[in-house]
């Protein structure tokens, strides 16, 4: 079965399948890796992970923030506990689908991946810092984490592959 959040659908114009995330509203020709299927006998979810991850994130900063400026703001001044409240407003919004995932980061985040719906293309270890990096590969593809606190601020991040 698909990843949970995917959806098949068809493609009026072609007739072809393709597969819908309900969370990003995204589409894609290719089937999102199914979770490997567990051989026989092996256990369970034990399986080395992936080497690289491909996330979506959206940060919001905040005065503590290691650099308290972005594209948005000049001088970030809110506090620690304001950027966690919009980032669980962005969250609901995102699970709710009263917005996509990418339109929110393309709007709000204070990261320079917000030209790109907050994509950071694929990473691999020791890329990200320490926690970013922990809750992405933590992640299934598809699913959108709870919020991550780096020294950069206040992220939700969505595995995209
Ligand atoms: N693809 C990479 N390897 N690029 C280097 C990542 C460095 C890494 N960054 C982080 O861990 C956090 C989590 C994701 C974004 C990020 C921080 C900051 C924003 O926070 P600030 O540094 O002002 O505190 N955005 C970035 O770095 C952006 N270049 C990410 C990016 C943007 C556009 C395209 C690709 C990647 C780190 N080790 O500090």
């Amino acid at each position: 079965q698909l990843p949970s959040g995917w959806e098949k659908r068809l493609s009026r114009s072609t007739g072809q399948t393709y597969y819908l995330n309900l969370h990003t509203k995204e589409s894609q020709w290719d089937r999102p890796d199914k979770p490997a299927e567990p051989k026989s006998g092996a256990v369970s979810g034990g399986g080395p992970g992936p080497d690289k991850v491909q996330c979506s994130h959206l940060l919001v900063k905040h005065e503590h923030s290691r650099r308290p400026s972005s594209w948005r703001e000049e001088n970030i001044t809110r506090s620690k506990e304001e950027a966690l409240e919009s980032i669980k407003s962005y969250r609901e919004k995102i699970v709710s689908g009263q917005a996509s995932f990418a339109e929110l980061a393309q709007k709000y985040s204070d990261c320079s991946s917000a030209k790109r719906g907050g994509d950071l293309g694929p990473f691999g270890h020791g890329a990200m810092q320490r926690p970013f990096e922990e809750a992405a590969f933590a992640l299934k593809v598809g699913e959108l984490s709870e919020p991550v606190f780096t020294d950069s601020g206040v992220h939700i991040i969505l595995r995209t592959a």
